[in-house]
């Protein structure tokens, strides 16, 4: 069972986060991000290896696709809020995406 961040944890990592553009979700314990990339192929190339990781991790984004641009959301529904595993997430991401900022 994963458990939500401590706050302290929580105040850190959002810090981290908030550093590339991550930012909470207005009256959700959820951080988001958006992502844009050259075209779509490019975007869906970032969405099919994010795939990959989310099912290692059995722990996936929700998100949406337009075109070259790719909005992501986490939380961890099983323990209805922000937990390490979206931290975890959310820097995998990031590396796949090339540090999209
Ligand atoms: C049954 C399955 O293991 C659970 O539903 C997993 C799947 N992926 C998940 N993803 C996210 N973001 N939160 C969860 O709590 C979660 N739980």
């Amino acid at each position: 069972m994963t458990l939500k961040l401590e706050a302290s944890e929580r105040s850190a990592a959002l810090a981290d986060l908030g550093a590339r553009k991550w930012s909470e979700v207005e009256g959700r314990d959820a951080i988001t991000k958006k992502f844009k990339f050259k075209d779509f192929v490019e975007a869906w190339g970032f969405m099919s290896r994010a795939a990959i990781v989310a099912e290692k991790m059995n722990h996936h984004p929700e998100w949406s696709n337009v075109y070259n641009r790719v909005e992501i959301t986490l939380t961890t529904h099983d323990a209805g809020g922000l937990s390490a595993l979206d931290v975890e997430l959310a820097n995998e991401l990031d590396v796949l995406s090339g540090w999209n900022t």
